[in-house]
C-alpha cells in the first residue's frame, strides 16, 4: 500500500463519470438573502456542472482524464463542450432534444448561507437510454472505475443505478454511487463498492437523525455489514468518515475561507478516486479527499487551485477516530 501522496500524477483514463441529469450551475451572489422578500443580485456566474461533470473537472486539475457520460441537452450542450475541451475530458454523453437544466445558488457571503434550487431536468426516453448503455458497454473495456453521480431525470426508472451497478460488478469493475433519495436506496441492492452519502442523504435514507459522530460511523458499519466495501460520509465542515471492515478515519478540514460549498462533495469524490488509482491507505485517502475538497471551496464552479497547494492541505487536514 502506498502512504505518500502525488495530487498531481499524469494518469490515462481508468475513470468513467456518469451524470444522467447534468446541470448549468447559476450562481447568484445575493448578500443577506432574505426569503419572501425583494433581494438584489450583487453578482452573478454560470458553470456547467452536475456531480459527474464536476467530479470529471476535479480529476481533471489533479492530473487524472476520464470519459464522462449521461444525458446533456442539445439546446445548450456548447458550454459542456467547451469545457471537455479545455480540460481534456472525453465527451461521452447521449444528446437529448431540449436543454440540460439550469440550476440556481443562491450564495449568501453576509449569513455564510447557501440556497440550492435544483430543477428535474429534461425527460430520457427508453430510446436515449438504450443508446446511453450502448455507450457504456463500449467504455467497458479500457476503463476500471465508474463513479455513478446525481439524481435520475424523469424517464429513468429508480433502479437504474442498481442494474448498472450489478452489470459493471459483473464485467469486474469498481464502483462509486453517490446519489440520494429513492435513487441511493435502490441502488445499494447492487452493492456499490464505495458510496459518499452527505450527512443528509444518509438520514434520510434511514429515516433518522444521526446527532453524534458516534451514530454516523454505527449507520456507515451497518452499510458495510451489507456489503458495501466502504462508506464516506461528508458532514461539512465537520469533516468526513470514512469506514471500511478494517476500521475508519474522521477527516477534519481546517477553517477554510469558503466561496462556495457547490461542488465540495464531488471533489471529494474525484480527490477520494484518485487515492484509490494511487493504492493510497485510508487515512491517505481521507487525506487527499479532504483536501480536494477544501481545494473546491476556495472557488466558485469545478475548479481546483495548482497541485501544490493541494498538497499543502493534505498535511493540514486533522485525522481522528470517533471513540
Ligand atoms: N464550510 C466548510 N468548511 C470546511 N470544509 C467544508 C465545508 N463544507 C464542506 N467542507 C468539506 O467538503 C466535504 C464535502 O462537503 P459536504 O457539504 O459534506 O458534501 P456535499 O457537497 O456532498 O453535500 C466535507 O467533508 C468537508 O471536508
Ligand atoms: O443531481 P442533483 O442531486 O440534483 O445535484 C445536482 C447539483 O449537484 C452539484 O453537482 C453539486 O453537488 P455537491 O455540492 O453535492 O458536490 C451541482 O453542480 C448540481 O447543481
Amino acid at each position: 500500500m502506498n502512504t505518500s501522496i502525488n495530487p498531481s500524477i499524469n494518469h490515462s483514463s481508468q475513470i468513467v463519470t456518469l451524470t444522467l441529469n447534468p446541470a448549468i450551475d447559476q450562481s447568484l451572489m445575493v448578500p443577506g438573502f432574505r426569503v419572501g422578500e425583494v433581494n438584489r443580485v450583487a453578482r452573478e456566474q454560470s458553470d456547467p456542472g452536475g456531480k459527474g461533470v464536476n467530479v470529471s473537472c476535479f480529476l481533471a486539475d489533479l492530473g487524472y482524464t476520464s470519459a464522462a457520460s449521461g444525458f446533456i441537452g442539445i439546446d445548450n450542450s456548447q458550454i459542456f463542450e467547451q469545457l471537455f475541451a479545455e480540460k481534456a475530458i472525453a465527451d461521452d454523453f447521449v444528446r437529448l432534444p431540449g436543454k440540460t437544466r439550469v440550476n440556481i445558488k443562491i450564495i449568501d457571503a453576509e449569513r455564510h448561507r447557501i440556497t440550492d434550487v435544483n430543477f428535474p431536468g429534461p425527460i430520457a426516453t427508453s430510446r436515449d437510454l438504450q443508446l446511453l448503455n450502448h455507450k457504456l458497454k463500449s467504455l467497458l473495456f479500457d476503463h476500471d472505475w465508474f463513479v455513478l453521480s446525481g439524481s435520475l431525470p424523469e424517464g429513468v426508472p429508480g433502479d437504474y443505478y442498481a442494474d448498472l451497478i450489478q452489470c459493471l460488478k459483473q464485467a469486474g469493475k469498481k464502483v462509486m454511487l453517490d446519489t440520494s433519495g429513492t435513487a441511493l436506496r435502490e441502488g445499494l441492492a447492487a452493492k456499490p463498492d464505495v458510496i459518499k452519502p452527505n450527512i443528509n442523504e444518509l438520514e434520510q435514507l434511514l429515516g433518522t437523525t444521526l446527532q453524534t459522530p458516534e451514530m454516523v460511523l454505527a449507520a456507515a458499519h451497518a452499510l458495510i455489514q451489507d456489503g458495501i466495501e466502504e462508506v464516506v460520509v461528508s458532514m461539512g465542515k465537520q469533516g468526513a468518515i470514512f469506514a471500511n471492515r478494517d476500521g475508519h478515519v474522521w477527516a477534519v478540514p481546517p477553517a477554510v475561507a469558503v466561496k462556495s460549498t457547490v461542488g465540495a462533495g464531488d471533489a471529494m469524490v474525484a480527490g477520494y478516486i484518485a487515492a484509490r488509482i494511487q493504492q493510497l491507505d485510508l487515512e491517505q485517502r481521507a487525506r487527499l479527499a479532504t483536501a480536494t475538497a477544501m481545494g473546491a471551496l476556495t472557488a466558485l464552479g469545478p475548479r481546483l487551485p495548482a497541485a501544490d497547494v493541494i498538497q499543502t492541505y493534505t498535511q493540514q487536514v486533522s485525522i481522528k477516530t470517533v471513540d
